[in-house]
């Protein structure tokens, strides 16, 4: 196990962290998500002790570990996912934590975490998180939704050229002294059709570089989506299938993607074409893909993700982690990438930017912008001469009356401002109040903490 790189020696008691949020000091000015203002605004500080801690599991970049440090959170930082067991006993600690795509926090972890009130993917795929259980306990969840999508799309057009040039197997080749000089099959990109499956932020920018190379571009999708240049969005799968040279996964998972691309659609595939999945692990039915390649029905393929991905890096892609490993290793022309396609120190950078912003906002100002689970609340910072103000954070079932309850508690108080919002079962209340002595806090947290249908109360001052 990793040793953390900084874990503060501040006082460990047990913090309250889902009736305050630890202060931010004065030097937060990453990217506010907050509603913009010209005025300087008050930063808010905590109701009781405690200190924000956060576990970064993953080798989160250090961008988002400066972020962090500069709000004096402790933060606990690991370059690995963790076992579940190892992950259930820190998980239970800590306010917040920041993870990629390896560690999978089911309803099984997150029930163990008891002091949680914010989850940060560091990559786009939320997949990982039981969402909706997250939501139902009052945390949310933040992604980077397109920071490193051009880092895929880019790694996408090397293996089409890769694959079509058949240049894996030369280089493999020749670091085994054959020296193999051929142009059979090898063919030029240019003129040839990439059929590219869910056209979203990567997908899109495939599209346009892919058209630079001088390739014809189609699109499958399940929404309407406006193409880019030439490309052409066709209406069913069959049909992209049936055109295209070179295909190209970039689909979320979903219950409709898991095992999308099996025997049928192998078999929809012209022969001698391709097969790119960056999406997820789940998408394909690789004992297909195998047979699809061995019958040289498909002449290649380049897969960057699998059902079950090792934990750390290392010697473990064989067949106890998947059944078919050594027959896909065995196989000619198929490109095999340990899940790098987001893997550049630009996307890294950006995501460590973007996601510890997120975070931090949500920790020290309750602003949910852009969270993936939850509604989207955000309200403008108070003005610095505003003394006796509290920003009141009230999570709730959405469920009729909660309002009326929690207005009644807070009508001793002018209320300054407030918003709510809702998303499917969970509603999200942002108030300032004001008039509020430090006595009022208490009662007045107690008072909110008690209502029915609360699922989490915080108050920031
Ligand atoms: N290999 C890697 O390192 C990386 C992999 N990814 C994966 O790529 C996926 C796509 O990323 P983005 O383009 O940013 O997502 P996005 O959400 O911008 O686009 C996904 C598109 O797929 C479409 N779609 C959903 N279900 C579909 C279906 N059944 N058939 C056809 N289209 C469907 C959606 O309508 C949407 O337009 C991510 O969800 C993630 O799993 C993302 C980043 C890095
Ligand atoms: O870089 C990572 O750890 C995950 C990349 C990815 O798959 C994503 O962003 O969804």
């Amino acid at each position: 196990m990793s040793q953390p790189i900084s874990f503060l020696t501040q006082s460990l008691e047990k913090t309250t962290l889902t009736a305050v949020s630890a202060s931010p000091n004065n030097s937060y000015n990453a990217r506010s998500l907050s509603i913009p203002s010209l005025k300087p605004t008050k930063t808010l500080k905590p109701f009781s002790t405690g200190d924000v801690k956060i576990l970064l599991l993953e080798n989160v970049n250090q961008t988002a570990i400066n972020i962090f440090e500069k709000q004096g959170y402790q933060i606990e930082f690991h370059k690995t996912s963790l076992p579940e067991d190892e992950l259930i006993e820190k998980i239970k600690d800590v306010h917040a934590i920041g993870i990629r795509s390896k560690t999978k926090l089911t309803k099984n972890v997150l029930k163990h975490a008891k002091n949680l009130v914010v989850i940060g993917c560091f990559c786009i795929g939320t997949n990982q998180v039981d969402l909706e259980y997250a939501a139902d306990q009052g945390v949310a969840v933040f992604n980077s939704p397109f920071s490193n999508s051009r880092s895929v799309a880019e790694m996408t057009i090397a293996e089409i050229i890769t694959l079509s040039r058949q240049m894996g197997d030369r280089s493999i080749e020749l670091h085994q002294g054959i020296w193999n000089k051929v142009s059979a099959k090898c063919w030029e990109i240019r003129g040839k059709t990439l059929g590219i499956i869910g056209y979203g932020h990567i997908g899109s920018q495939l599209s346009v570089l892919a058209e630079a190379f001088g390739m014809n571009v189609l699109y499958y999708d399940v929404l309407m989506i406006m193409a880019l240049g030439t490309a052409k969005q066709v209406s069913t799968l069959e049909e992209l299938l049936n055109k295209s040279d070179f295909v190209s996964l970039h689909v979320p998972e979903t219950p409709d993607t898991k095992l999308m691309f099996g025997t049928p659609q192998f078999a929809a595939m012209k022969d001698g074409s391709y097969l790119i999945n960056n999406s997820r692990g789940s998408v394909v039915e690789i004992p297909a893909l195998i047979d699809a390649l061995k019958l040289g029905k498909l002449a290649g393929a380049a897969i960057d993700v699998y059902p079950q991905e090792p934990a750390k890096n290392g010697p473990f892609f064989n067949n106890e982690l998947n059944s078919w490993t050594s027959e896909l290793q065995s196989l000619k022309n198929i490109i095999l990438t340990p899940h790098i396609g987001g893997s550049t120190e630009e996307a890294q950078s950006a995501i460590g930017i973007e996601v510890g912003s997120a975070l931090t906002s949500y920790i020290n100002e309750g602003t949910s912008t852009g969270a993936v689970n939850f509604p989207e609340v955000a309200l403008r910072g108070l003005d610095l001469d505003q003394d006796n103000a509290v920003r009141v954070l009230y999570i709730h079932q959405n469920v009729p009356g909660v309002l009326k309850t929690v207005n009644n508690i807070l009508s001793d108080h002018n209320i300054e401002k407030q918003f709510s919002d809702s998303r499917g079962d969970v509603a999200y209340l942002m108030a300032d109040i004001s008039g509020v002595t430090s006595e009022d806090i208490k009662s007045l947290y107690e008072e909110l903490n008690a209502t029915q249908y609360k699922i989490a109360v915080r108050l920031l001052y």
